[in-house]
């Protein structure tokens, strides 16, 4: 709709005979401050010609007209039109002004006879003879039967009225000027009714427009009456669409089910033109009653892109993998080999299985060859097979339909294998999964597709997985614990990452690395690798069963320890001591400390495990390992 449509006037197109026209004048010339009026002469053809004409080329909101014309162009126009009215009084009036010249009177008018007229006769005193006529032709022969009957005067639409004027006779307009002003109001209100309905059908025109999904639609009929630029490209057809049958455009996008059934069909997906589609063939109701019906077309690949995106901004929010080579920190040589062998594995899709004590840097391996992989910008997930107990696991890494248990959520759960499509699995702690769980994973990274809980239809995957154990897998293997097939195929290719205790240099880097984040952190200006110089030897003294996780949560206290002093020089560090007394008596490697220690943590923690194994230096599987080996946990494992 053009900006200024709103102020503008409405535009009419008053199309009449001559004689109306030059009766109607006067009212013309009142409405021009409310309207602008075209004034066209036209009859029959003729009119809903021109009236096309102006129709098209978008000049006219409204059209006034009468008689004969008013019904051809209501007939044949889409577009509103008011016609000019015969009132009771018009044709009372015109019918006294003929009696004056000739008490015999005819009256010819378009559509029907008025049977009130017999009353009229008898009041006015005249003889009346009345005609109705329905095409010009008619109204000329009903004229001439008048004539050869001797009629002298005629009242009548403005035809009869030219007809009339030809011949000679006396001839009266049967229209007063009120109901032509009559019908002007109707066509300005027509007209503001009709830009309302256009500036509605242009703003969801602009919408269909602009959207990127194809739609077309089609009325009971099957002929299409709105299709999308997007969908005309679908179509490929050059040829206007609108008002075409779609059987006859493109049998196979047919909407005959949906007109016949009137049932919704949603997702569907479609082969055509090459390409694979989702479509949606919706009916369309007014009031209730079947209409028409709609037909959506989105591109597959474009939901497969957005599917994508998605589950990229979703990884970026919690599936991502931080790190990559350069933040991992050690110069031992077996620390060097093992990077060295991770960067060979990120160049390959294989899945690899990652050996280690915990806290060692499993994860951190894991991260750095998704990073430094093919799927590097793609999700990275993460989940530990020991923090879960084994229905929970399982629904996790699979994902649930709706209904599919008690509780389980509206509309299903996506499982980690899904939200790692196109990424990377990272299965920590994989010796603590439940060997029924064994058996469905190992299904899975057979068949490279998941069957959500409950439902019957899998979905196709592209993962990548990287294992990480603790244990001895073989031994468990040995021991029926761990399935062997499955052993098989995540060891395709093995990294083991040795113990801190066996890397004696990299110790003191790991601690002055952290000790100076930490201090950073802190606000500290202190020299952290001076600071530390004289607390290293402890460092290296040190066990350090919980690895690296174990040495940065000693880094952490020694930075709070430091942070009371504003120069090296002044550090008391015998008092480091009653703050920090790990770092000077160490539990032997791989044992977990006595019962008591563990409870402690846990009290301190107000029963919260993630800080507990923060305070203890384990990670949280372990930890988690720890309370179950120990009898403390319970029976119920808190993944929180
Ligand atoms: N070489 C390293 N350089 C820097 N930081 C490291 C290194 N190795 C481990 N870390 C840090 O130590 C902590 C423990 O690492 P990570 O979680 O990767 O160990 P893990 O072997 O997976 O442990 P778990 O088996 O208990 O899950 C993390 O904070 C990690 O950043």
């Amino acid at each position: 709709m053009p900006q200024n449509s709103r102020a503008r006037l409405p535009r009419l197109c008053f199309l009449s005979y001559r004689q109306i026209r030059e009766f109607a004048m006067p009212v013309v010339a009142e409405y021009t401050g409310r309207a602008e009026i075209e004034v066209v002469d036209g009859t029959f053809g003729g009119a809903l010609a021109i009236a096309r004409d102006r129709l098209e080329r978008g000049m006219v909101d409204a059209f006034v007209s009468a008689g004969s014309n008013a019904s051809i162009l209501r007939a044949g126009l889409e577009a509103p039109v008011a016609t000019i009215q015969l009132g009771g009084f018009d044709l009372l009036q015109a019918l006294i002004k003929a009696r004056r010249i000739s008490s015999r009177v005819g009256v010819v008018m378009y559509g029907q006879t008025i049977p009130e007229l017999d009353a009229v006769k008898d009041l006015l005193n005249i003889e009346i003879t009345q005609y109705a006529y329905q095409t010009p032709d008619d109204a000329r022969q009903r004229f001439e039967q008048l004539r050869r009957d001797g009629f002298e005067v005629i009242v009548g639409s403005s035809l009869v009225v030219e007809l009339a004027e030809e011949a000679g006779l006396h001839a009266l307009l049967a229209y007063s000027l009120d109901s032509i002003r009559k019908g002007f109001e109707d066509a300005i209100e027509l007209a503001r009714v009709a830009r309302l309905e256009a500036g509605r059908y242009e703003q969801l025109n602009g919408v269909l427009h602009n959207l990127q999904e194809a739609v077309l639609a089609v009325n009971r009929d099957h002929r299409i009456i709105a299709v999308n630029p997007a969908m005309q490209r679908v179509l490929d057809k050059q040829r206007r669409l609108l008002g075409q049958q779609l059987e006859l455009v493109e049998p196979e996008l047919s909407l005959q089910a949906t007109l016949d059934g009137g049932a919704e069909e949603r997702s569907v997906v479609l082969r055509y033109a090459r390409r694979d589609w989702i479509a949606n063939r919706t009916p369309i109701r007014e009031h209730g009653e079947l209409v028409g019906a709609a037909l959506t077309l989105y591109d597959a690949r474009r939901i497969q892109e957005a599917d994508t995106s998605l589950r990229m901004q979703q990884r970026r929010q919690q599936n991502s993998a931080r790190h990559g080579f350069a933040s991992l920190i050690g110069e031992s040589p077996g620390f060097v080999r093992a990077m060295d062998t991770a960067r060979r594995y990120a160049k390959t899709d294989l899945g690899v299985l990652i050996a280690g004590e915990s806290g060692v840097g499993k994860e951190l391996f894991a991260q750095a060859i998704h990073n430094d992989s093919t799927r590097a910008d793609r999700p990275f997930v993460v989940v530990n097979c020991a923090s879960f107990p084994e229905t929970l696991l399982e629904s996790e890494l699979f994902g649930y339909e709706e209904g599919a248990f008690t509780g389980s959520r509206r509309g299903g759960k996506r499982g980690l294998f899904e939200a790692a499509h196109t990424g990377t699995l990272f299965l920590d702690e994989i010796g603590d999964m439940p060997l029924s769980l064994q058996t469905r994973l190992l299904r899975v990274l057979q068949e490279r597709e998941i069957t959500r809980l409950g439902a019957t239809a899998p979905v196709p995957v592209d993962v990548r997985v990287i294992a990480a154990t603790h244990q001895p897998l073989e031994e468990m293997i040995a021991a029926r614990r761990f399935r062997q097939d499955l052993y098989y195929r995540v060891n395709t290719l093995r990294l083991t990452v040795p113990p801190l205790r066996e890397r004696g240099q990299d110790i003191a880097l790991l601690a002055q690395a952290h000790a100076t984040r930490c201090l950073q952190r802190l606000g500290s200006r202190l020299d952290a690798a001076r600071a530390l110089a004289p607390l290293l030897p402890h460092f290296l003294a040190g066990e350090w069963p919980g690895n690296v996780r174990e040495l940065e949560n000693i880094c952490e206290r020694v930075a709070v320890f430091l942070l009371q002093f504003d120069r090296v020089e002044d550090i008391r560090y015998d008092d480091l001591r009653h703050d920090c007394p790990e770092l000077f008596e160490r539990h032997p490697a791989g044992t977990p400390p006595v019962r008591d220690h563990v409870l402690e943590a846990m009290r301190l923690a107000g029963g919260n495990r993630q800080r507990a194994a923060r305070q203890l230096g384990v990670s949280r599987s372990t930890l988690w390992r720890w309370l179950r080996d120990l009898n403390i946990a319970g029976e119920r494992a808190d993944p929180s």
